[in-house]
């Protein structure tokens, strides 16, 4: 890891809130650097049903998000703990939460000293929601943006509520990312507060001037009350009110920040460096070069999008809505298979079972196009398999297959050639999903033809933590 940067802090706990589980991280400056003290992650299991959006809704429990995040933090050692001076948060984007700003948690003595618990505060509709539909897309105003509108957007869903439900946003008056709104209960935020990485992953967001379409979306009616302050990333949005499983109150917390932007920070160290990240999704990941602006109007089908980083810098990202998602799906349907066919079989041992049925078949001509989810560009553009021959059937040619093709389906979203035409020489890996299946990696290694390093301690909460450290 990076040096840290100057007398700043000496201990430093970085949280990722992802789509599938929190990760926590106790990041220390020694003399030598920074190091990865401690860490803990824990699945959420948040999925919950969606009232009103019918299946293509995608929302999740905030309830228990929190509780996996304070068994994170109750997993951490208690010495630790009260050695931190700074908070660095970041978590799944584009999604939206809606709470009461005097009411969002209820704060208790645990164990290890005050922790909070959600109260009034809506489902998570998330990055994967579908319930905006093209044609609902295509109604709203356009916005004036570099992003282009998506499913799963937090403007568009509130656009969503405003047109669909009016009364289920009456209960609220804040609104913000999930990571956006634990930052605003350890600091008793009236108002939440946003990076930029996340006020652009919501739409309706001019990143060159820093601020919402206010008037666009005013004319149509949209609750601009809700839209957060916007500050930048690496800011300070505030202190922790009261101690926090053992942390001293009056810790700095970091304006909340995207996961990708962090997974990339905990790794990329050369321009030349491309990053692969898959986790519950998957983005392939470039920086642009200094004063880079992206184009004023945004391309709906370009695969690759621009998003503020640091210090008004920029990444090139291709973000595929299939990643570890597509496994996860793949393995709950072969424990939905055995349980149908009399067998109970946990989804955590199938994983290993799959993993170990594909390594043993290096060569699968089995053709899976993985994309179940669409993708933003292409969302009518569902999965398909083709190739498939007699011999091609067992679960490790199946397996090798949808591992190769979810690598693939990255590729063609930011081809190599276009890579190697900007100069790219080493690929850095991140991601559970990447560290925890070999075929993944395998297949990564033989579609790209650089270096690829998987970094040790890379991911969301360990780069949160780092920006903490690295703040002017
Ligand atoms: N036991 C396992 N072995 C291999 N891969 C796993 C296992 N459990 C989960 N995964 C993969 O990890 C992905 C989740 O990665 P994670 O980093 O937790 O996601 P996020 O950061 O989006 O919350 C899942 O989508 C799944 O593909
Ligand atoms: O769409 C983009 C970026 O535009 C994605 O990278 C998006 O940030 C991620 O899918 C979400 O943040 C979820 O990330 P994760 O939970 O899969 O780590």
């Amino acid at each position: 890891m990076a040096a840290a940067g100057g007398p700043g802090p000496t201990c430093v706990l970085g949280i990722d809130l992802g789509t599938t589980s929190v990760k926590a991280a106790l990041v220390t400056g020694t003399e030598r650097g920074l190091a990865l003290a401690q860490s803990c992650s824990r699945e959420t299991q948040a999925y919950s049903d969606s009232p009103g959006a019918a299946a293509q809704g995608m929302e999740q429990d905030v309830q228990k998000i929190i509780k996996a995040l304070n068994e994170c933090l109750a997993a951490l050692p208690q010495q630790q703990l009260q050695q931190v001076t700074h908070i660095g948060i970041s978590g799944q984007m584009h999604g939206v939460v809606f709470w009461k700003s005097d009411k969002g948690c209820r704060w208790s003595e645990g164990g290890p000293g005050p922790a909070f618990e959600a109260d009034r505060v809506s489902h998570l509709v998330t990055w994967q929601d579908g319930r905006c539909s093209p044609a609902f897309l295509s109604s709203l105003p356009l916005p004036q943006s570099h992003v282009s509108l998506a499913t799963g957007f937090g403007c568009p869903t509130i656009f969503w509520y405003s047109k669909n439900s009016p009364d289920f946003l009456k209960a609220y008056d804040a609104a913000g990312t999930i990571q956006d709104y634990v930052v605003a209960m350890l600091c008793d935020l009236k108002k939440p507060l946003m990076s930029v990485q996340n006020a652009a992953s919501w739409g309706y967001f001019n990143c060159r001037n820093k601020s919402w379409n206010t008037d666009i979306l005013k004319k149509s009616g949209f609750p601009v009350h809700l839209l957060p302050e916007v500050g930048d990333p690496g800011s300070v949005a505030g202190r922790t009110t009261c101690a926090w499983h053992g942390i001293p109150k009056g810790a700095k917390v970091g304006i909340a920040l995207g996961d990708f932007q962090c997974s990339v920070y905990s790794c990329l160290t050369e321009r030349t460096d491309a990053v692969l990240n898959i986790s519950t999704s998957a983005q392939l990941t470039i920086s642009m070069p200094l004063g880079f602006q992206p184009p004023e109007a945004p391309d709906p089908s370009s695969a690759v999008t621009y998003f503020p980083y640091f210090n008004g810098d920029y990444l090139a990202v291709a973000a595929s809505l299939n990643g570890g998602n597509v496994l996860a799906t793949f393995v709950g349907m072969v424990a939905q298979w055995a349980q149908e066919l009399g067998f109970q079989v946990q989804e955590s041992a199938i994983y290993p079972r799959i993993i170990q049925a594909a390594l043993a078949q290096k060569h699968s001509k089995l053709s899976i196009h993985p994309t179940i989810f669409g993708e933003r560009h292409l969302p009518e553009l569902l999965a398909s398999v083709s190739s498939i021959g007699a011999s091609e059937l067992s679960l490790g040619h199946v397996s090798r297959a949808l591992c190769r093709g979810l690598v693939e389906n990255l590729s063609s979203m930011f081809p190599v050639q276009h890579l190697q035409e900007l100069g790219v020489t080493r690929v850095l890996g991140s991601g559970t999903a990447l560290a925890r299946n070999e075929v993944l990696r395998q297949e990564v290694e033989r579609i790209f033809p650089f270096p690829v390093v998987y970094g040790k301690d890379v991911d969301a909460a360990v780069g949160a933590a780092m920006v903490m450290f690295h703040r002017k």
